[in-house]
């Protein structure tokens, strides 16, 4: 039998509900499972001043360290632990402190990036997307941004039409075809949600 850990891959666009729905997941299939953040490993940049920093693109590939959390999966899914580093949305860089994370049954790795790296995807036992309308997820962000991560409502207004917006539309929506599953409207879809559950359940029995 093939007990390594079990990989889920949960990817939609920000704010879609990624990560309510992976910590339902969580819940209700494994509480000592592990979510892996693709954010967690956004890149440092600490050698570009802040008044440059929070100008860059973070929602192209290139924003991410994605081969540093390919190697972390892999480490966790040969049985090895990993330091995996800590971003603050609000300083825009890494904190340079590290979570300590020891290998368990079930990995969730979530992203609006996740399915459109190969060496990613070839890491996962099944993919979900969740797929949540452009103009919920700008409310949802809007709410978010200004709330928990120090956003001014004219830099969101910026980010989201300079690069949140059309990154979405040129990476995001276009790695959907990678999905095993389309699930509408996030972690608020409980037949959506007690499916998938059932269906995991049944293959890490
Ligand atoms: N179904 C929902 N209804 C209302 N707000 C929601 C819903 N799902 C998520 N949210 C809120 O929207 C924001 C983004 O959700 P989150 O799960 O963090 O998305 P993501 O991880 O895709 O960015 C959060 O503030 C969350 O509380
Ligand atoms: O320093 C940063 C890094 C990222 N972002 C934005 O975060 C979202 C991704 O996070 P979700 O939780 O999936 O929404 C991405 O769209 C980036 O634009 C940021 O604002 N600052």
């Amino acid at each position: 039998m093939d007990c390594s850990p079990f990989v889920i891959g949960v990817a939609g666009g920000t704010a879609s509900g990624k990560t309510t729905l992976s910590t339902k997941l969580k819940q209700a299939i494994a509480d000592d499972a592990i979510i892996l953040s693709h954010d967690f490993y956004y890149r440092a940049n600490s050698e570009i001043p802040f008044e440059q920093r929070i100008k860059l693109n973070y929602d192209h590939p290139n924003a991410f360290d994605t081969d540093l959390l390919v190697e972390d999966v892999k480490k966790l899914k040969s049985g090895r632990a990993i330091d995996r580093p800590v971003y603050s949305f609000v300083t825009y860089t890494r904190t340079g402190e590290t979570v300590h994370v020891e290998p368990t049954r079930v990995i969730i790795v979530e992203g609006i990036l996740i399915f459109e790296n190969k060496d990613l995807l070839d890491l996962m036992d099944i993919k979900v997307f969740v797929d949540t309308d452009a103009d919920i997820r700008l409310l949802r962000r809007l709410t978010r941004d200004v709330k928990e991560r120090g956003r001014s409502l004219d830099s969101f207004i910026a980010q989201y039409i300079n690069t949140v917006k059309p990154m979405h539309e040129q990476f995001v929506e276009p790695s959907k075809k990678n999905a095993d599953i389309i699930i509408p409207q996030g972690g608020e879809n409980p037949v959506a949600l007690h499916m998938l559950i059932d269906h995991i359940k049944a293959l890490i029995r």
